[in-house]
């Protein structure tokens, strides 16, 4: 487990992520922290505690601009985003907030739903806005240090909607962005919660591929010293587990749950406790690469730690997730380019245009020697080879024939061509229809022509 310490907050725009700034604009100053978790864990508690550390902060920093102006300081410290519908006081005053763009009772009565369905249908129709709210971070990206988003109670209904993922999305591709998932950690200390509440995270985690920090939150009431030994050392968890039943609450105290042993009884096999126990295995890996702090969002205790782990997340954000972000948009532009470019000469073959502009009727061709300018280098067009075939005459050695694209006029030329094996190929209007004249009265005068100079030949 990667423990959050200080570290050197990047300069705001990358030299890496500045070079591309085609594809995807400039780092900005701003951390996007997007607060996840479990229902009632204390997400709002949080973001408010955190924006409130966060003003004191500043206003430390810059304790004249504080007195001046006590707005100044505050409103730079933190921006602050309700994504909740249904949430109804709120610890702090989002500068943000879904409840005034969509009324979730009015959708649940609209839409016929429940609270579930009403919340997520409040979020989707939010969602369908949400580049509007995007164009606002981004215009404070570059004067806030830290944008708090707070999420729906519902963890499913954000983390596996559509809606979540496009909300996720767009912040990553702007700005710096980490989850900082909370977990209750009171209600935590049973291994089998402790368990489902990792893999949720480890889901989340390896969906959204961002950086990623547990807030053990709740610290005045649980230290949350178990679970960091739990994460950091697989036998401490197995020992707790082997104490009792994986769904009893582990009496961890304070301080080490192995000193003080399961609640429950002793040693129980249960499907349950094999469960828990393979899958602590599976979540190794992922506790080695996860950064963990525990605060209290009531006291504000924490607050310096868990910032300490923003910044790191920042860092991993510039060295592992834009560049991988890059990469992605690169091919993708890059395909884009290719089909565009593909689409184009198939456009010119079709047409067989040169891309100067210069029309070439390469379609005559089939007959040698075509008048216009022709692509020799282009890869010939089977169809119009088809449609040159038909219109060899043996022997024909004359010039090409500018056609248009229709059957009655390649078949009028080619008529017209047969006839005249001696090299006098009709021009196109010689082997033209006369207005209201079907391709049979064509062929009925053609041969009342060869017949009368026949006769006078
Ligand atoms: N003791 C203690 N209680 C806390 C702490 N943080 C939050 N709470 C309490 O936990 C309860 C839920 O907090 P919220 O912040 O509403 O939790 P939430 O995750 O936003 O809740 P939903 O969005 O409704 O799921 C409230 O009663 C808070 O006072 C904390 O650090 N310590």
């Amino acid at each position: 487990m990667a423990s959050a310490s200080s570290s050197t907050t990047p300069a705001a725009g990358s030299s890496r992520s500045n070079q591309d700034a085609e594809l995807l604009p400039p780092i900005p100053k701003s951390n996007a922290i997007l607060v996840i978790g479990m229902a009632g864990s204390g997400k709002s508690t949080l973001a408010g505690a955190l924006s409130r550390h966060l003003e004191a902060e500043a206003a430390k920093r810059n304790p004249s601009a504080a007195s001046s102006d006590p707005s100044a300081s505050s409103s730079d410290a933190s921006y602050l985003v309700n994504l909740d519908p249904a949430v109804s006081t709120l610890n702090y005053e989002p500068n943000v907030d879904i409840r005034d763009t969509v009324d979730y009772k009015r959708v649940m009565d609209e839409y016929n739903l429940g609270p579930n369905g009403g919340i997520l249908t409040a979020l989707n129709l939010f969602t369908t806005k949400f580049d509007q709210v995007m164009g606002i971070l981004e215009g404070r990206s570059n004067e806030v240090d830290n944008i708090i988003l707070d999420t729906p109670g519902q963890i499913e209904i954000f983390t596996w909607s559509a809606s979540g993922t496009i909300i996720t999305d767009s912040l990553a591709s702007a700005l710096p962005t980490c989850i900082a998932y909370v977990v209750d950690t009171p209600r935590t200390t049973a291994p089998a919660t402790f368990m489902s509440n990792m893999l949720y995270a480890c889901s989340i985690m390896y969906k959204t591929k961002l950086p990623f920090i547990i807030v053990f939150n709740k610290e005045d009431e649980q230290d949350a010293g178990f679970a960091r030994e739990w994460m950091e050392d697989f036998e401490a968890f197995q020992e707790a587990l082997n104490k009792g039943n994986a769904t009893d609450q582990v009496d961890v105290g304070r301080g080490n749950p192995r000193a003080r042993g399961a609640a429950g009884q002793e040693g129980e096999a249960s499907y349950m406790n094999s469960l828990v126990n393979s899958m602590a295995l599976l979540l190794e890996e992922f506790y080695n690469s996860i950064r963990a702090v525990s605060v209290s969002s009531l006291t504000g205790s924490g607050m310096p730690s868990f910032l300490s782990a923003v910044q790191e997340a920042r860092q991993e954000y510039v060295d592992e997730y834009r560049p991988e972000l890059e990469a992605l948009r690169a091919s993708r532009k890059q395909k884009q380019e290719e089909r565009k470019k593909r689409e184009v000469e198939k456009m010119m073959r079709d047409l067989r245009v040169k891309p100067s502009g210069k029309a070439a009727p390469k379609a005559a061709t089939g007959a040698r020697g075509g008048g216009g300018e022709v692509d020799d280098d282009d890869e010939e067009d089977p169809r119009i080879t088809r449609m040159a075939d038909r219109m060899r005459v043996p022997g024909y050695e004359g010039d090409g024939l500018i056609m248009e694209p229709d059957d009655d006029d390649v078949l009028l030329q080619t008529h017209g061509a047969a006839q005249t094996q001696a090299g006098q190929v009709p021009r196109r209007g010689g082997a033209q229809r006369g207005e209201g004249e079907d391709l049979a009265s064509v062929g009925q005068r053609r041969r009342e022509e060869q017949l009368a100079r026949a006769r006078l030949g």
